[in-house]
């Protein structure tokens, strides 16, 4: 697979505060790949991007964009690289669909198929009410929204996006979800994602790097990922209300049960004993006192809470 980018023991280590951000990251994106990279506040996440689009020295080791240095060949990552800043007041005198334009032309693109793409990527973001507006004059989801569209209408060969659904609605958050995996399957779009949704970007990518402490802890699969954690399904159960421990001793007679609140309780279970589990609930729905019962296999966010980003105060 051909690597896009290829990130070498790269330390970075802010002057101001001497605070040491990242320390010893390798890795690489593979192109054609949606590659997330979560963890905790303050974790080094934007550091990293923030070196790997030039903006950033790293202290010690290298970045290279298709084998040539980040640093040295700037001029590169401007040409393939389309980067969605967690704050981005570049835009903030332009109108939107100015921002839009201009992006695209900064891309080489002329200037009719320029005008075509900020019509196509205004109306893909549902941002033409406020296409005359100035990006400083917008809502803070709004001023997101139209700061993708830009970065997107570009048409790079790579997106990098930090944090791109802080502050959307959930409609406007699954709306930049699906633009971006549209991006990916139709064009091949290289993605980079920094983000703390972690439900949601389950949905959307294809590996997860998780970043503690400046450090990287993890990289791999979803699958792989969820095979480390512990590959047994939940089985949540919802009974009627005072009739927990009557539930408990029969399911116990099934497997190990675990309370979760007062009318709440969970099994662990492998996936080959599922049927059977799920045979002796149905023939014993009524002795269960059962309201609901539902089989959820283990989330990124497991993932996520057991490899790095829920283990802050462990470190602190
Ligand atoms: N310009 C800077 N000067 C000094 N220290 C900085 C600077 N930028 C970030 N840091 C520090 O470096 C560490 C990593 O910050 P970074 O912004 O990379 O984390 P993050 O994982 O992106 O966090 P968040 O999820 O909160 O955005 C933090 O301790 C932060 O305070």
């Amino acid at each position: 697979m051909r690597k896009v980018y290829e990130i070498q023991n790269v330390r970075k280590v802010y002057k101001k505060g001497k605070k040491l951000a990242n320390e010893d990251i390798t890795f690489d994106v593979h192109e054609g790949e949606i590659l997330a990279i979560l963890g905790p506040n303050g974790a080094g996440k934007s550091t990293l991007v923030k070196q790997m689009v030039a903006q950033s020295k790293p202290t010690s080791g290298q970045i290279t964009l298709y084998g040539r240095d980040v640093i040295r060949y700037s001029s590169d990552v401007a040409q393939r690289v389309g980067y969605y800043a967690q704050e981005s007041w570049a835009l903030a005198n332009l109108t939107v669909q100015e921002a839009i334009f201009f992006t695209a032309r900064l891309r080489g693109i002329n200037r009719i198929d320029a005008e075509h793409l900020t019509r196509l990527w205004i109306g893909k973001f549902d941002l033409s009410s406020i296409a005359d507006k100035m990006i400083k004059r917008i809502s803070g989801g709004q001023r997101r929204l139209a700061g993708l569209a830009a970065v997107m209408a570009g048409d790079p060969e790579v997106l990098i996006l930090d944090e791109p659904t802080n502050e959307l609605d959930p409609v406007k958050r699954k709306l930049v979800w699906d633009l971006v995996r549209e991006k990916n399957r139709e064009q091949g779009t290289t993605v980079l994602l920094v983000t703390h949704n972690v439900l949601e970007a389950e949905q959307v990518v294809d590996r997860v790097a998780i970043i503690d402490h400046g450090k990287l802890q993890v990289i791999d699969s979803i699958t792989n990922l969820k095979n480390r954690v512990d590959p047994r399904l939940k089985v949540e159960f919802t009974l009627l209300s005072g009739y927990r421990e009557q539930a408990e001793q029969l399911l116990s007679q099934w497997g190990a049960v675990e309370t979760l609140s007062e009318n709440r309780v969970q099994m662990l279970v492998e996936r080959d004993e599922v049927s059977r589990l799920v045979s002796n609930i149905t023939e014993h729905l009524d002795q269960l006192s059962c309201e609901a019962y539902k089989i959820v296999p283990p989330s990124l966010e497991d993932v996520y809470i057991k490899l790095g980003g829920g283990n802050r105060d462990e470190h602190q």
